[in-house]
Parts: structure tokens; sequence; C-alpha cells
């Protein structure tokens, strides 16, 4: 039985890249198969993609909390489901507003599986997310064949391992997930491989858990600004100057972003989106 012709949207934040799959009442994809989504993002059998993004009305999802009007249904690429995408979020919110459903001067929030994170369009194209407040939760270990680091365990909504590294190489082909201690990650880690750029600005590789080594990851950013801050003395947030925002340049293999830790503990990713194709797919 041939499936029938749906469409999509094909977009990246960094070259983080996502098929997004317009089902505004959620009657074209039923509750998503893993199959269809790991179908989409084969990069040789299907259109490609880190991740898919089901475009529909919250209203239309049972288990969604209420309050916006558009969920991001995200699935990594091997069809599991993640609580939260913050370069996804950017491009679901650029698809939005190119199709005329959101008003870009207005801040606009959607729902997520980790609750609502409202998205600001710049006047310079980019956009800031306001990504909710870090969880520092103490340190674990990460590891590469015969190599071990230490890592920052970061909750962003979805759980990170921040390890900082001599060079950028150290990780080797990341061809496999890190090693990781599975007690303190039950349902797996997103792992970020840092190195320090200069002042107040770090650079990462990373192995996203569902995903595998992506050129770029917005929680995994976050994470990494919270650690390096930690770690620079700086701590943001409750912990930093009365008042005072402390803002990180975090390069990734796919482009730059910007991690603001605010006064009052609020994490703001700022970064590009781009939609690049669109079509129908019969996957
Ligand atoms: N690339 C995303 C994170 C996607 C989810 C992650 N792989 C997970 O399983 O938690 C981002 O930009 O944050």
């Amino acid at each position: 039985m041939t499936t029938p012709a749906y469409p999509f949207v094909k977009g990246h934040g960094t070259e983080n890249d996502f098929v997004l799959l317009p089902d505004h009442d959620g009657s074209v994809h039923g509750d998503l198969p893993a199959a269809r989504v790991a179908a989409l993002c084969d990069r040789r059998a299907g259109i490609g993609g880190d991740g898919v993004i089901r475009v529909i009305r919250t209203a239309a999802l049972a288990d969604a909390a209420a309050g916006t009007e558009w969920f991001m249904d995200y699935r990594n690429a091997d069809g599991s489901v993640s609580e939260m995408c913050g370069n996804g979020v950017r491009v679901l919110a650029r698809h939005l507003a190119d199709e005329g459903l959101v008003d870009p001067a207005e801040p606009l929030p959607l729902g997520t599986r980790d609750g609502v994170k409202t998205v600001v369009f710049e006047a310079d194209g980019t956009m800031t997310v306001d990504m909710g407040s870090p969880r520092l939760l103490g340190d674990s270990e990460v590891a590469v064949g015969e190599r071990a680091w230490k890592a920052t365990h970061v909750d962003m909504g979805n759980p990170h391992a921040v390890a900082f590294v001599g060079s950028l190489d150290d990780a080797g082909s990341l061809l496999e997930p890190p090693e990781h201690d599975r007690a303190t990650y039950p349902h797996g880690v997103n792992v970020e491989f840092v190195v320090r750029r200069g002042a107040r600005h770090v650079a990462f590789r990373v192995h996203e858990r569902g995903s595998g080594e992506t050129r770029s990851c917005g929680t995994g950013a976050c994470a990494v600004m919270v650690a390096a801050a930690v770690a620079d003395g700086e701590a943001g947030g409750d912990a930093g100057p009365p008042g005072q925002d402390l803002a990180y340049t975090v390069d990734v293999p796919g482009g730059r972003l910007t991690v603001t830790w605010t006064a009052g503990d609020r994490t703001l990713l700022t970064g590009p989106a781009v939609l690049v194709a669109r079509g129908t797919s019969t996957l």
C-alpha cells in the first residue's frame, strides 16, 4: 500500500537540520510512527535531518499543556521523543511566521514537552528564545574509547553532560554515543565537548541522544554556557551579581549562537533559523 503524499518543509538553525511536517489538526500523521521519522531523517534514502518537528495546534494534542496556539512535537532522527530542541523551536517559529500563521512583531509562545518557550523575532533576522532556568545537577563522567573526562550535568529540560577538552578533536569521530553513567542518565544524554576560544567565548561539538553527532544543539549551547560560566567563576542567574546578565558567544560547527544567563536565572538563546525547501513526501 502506498502512503498518501503529505507536505514537508526543510529548515535548519546553525545547520542543526529538521524536517517539518505541517499537521495542524493532527489528522495527517496520527501518532507519528518512529519508523516514519527515521525514514524522513535518513540522509540517503530520505529527506535527511537531525530530527522531525510536527507543526501541530496544541489543542490537537491530548497530552499537551494548554496556553499556546502552536506546539513543537519534536522527534530525534531515530524516532525517539525529546522534551526540547533549542534550534528547532526557532525553525518552527520561522515557518509559522513565513506562513502568516503568527505575527513576528509579537513575542511568540510555543508549547513544548518542557513547557512554554517564548520566541522573540529580532530586527537583524535572528531569534531569541527564552529557554528557561538551567538546572545544575553536579558532576558525572563521559568516555570515548580509552579517554574519559569529568562532565557537568546540566538539565535544560533535556539532559546534558558537558565535558571540557583540550581540543575539539579529542573526542574522535563520535560515530557511537559516548559512554556515560546510566544511573545519572537513565534516558540517555546529549554530550558536549567544549574548548575555550577567549573571554566569554567557547566552542563545542555535540553527540546528540537519538541523532548522533550534529552540527549544533541549542539546548546544548545553553548547557555549555552555564557550565563554562560556573567554571569561570562568573556564575550568572541567581548566583550572579544582582541585576546583571551574562552573555557568552558559543561557536558550533554549523555557526554561532549567543547565550545570555539573566539575573533572573533564565537562559536566552539567540541564533538564526533558515527554511531551505518545501515539497511533498510519501515516506
Ligand atoms: N538539537 C536540539 C536538541 C534535540 C533533542 C536531543 N537530541 C535530545 O534527545 O534531548 C537542540 O537544538 O536543542
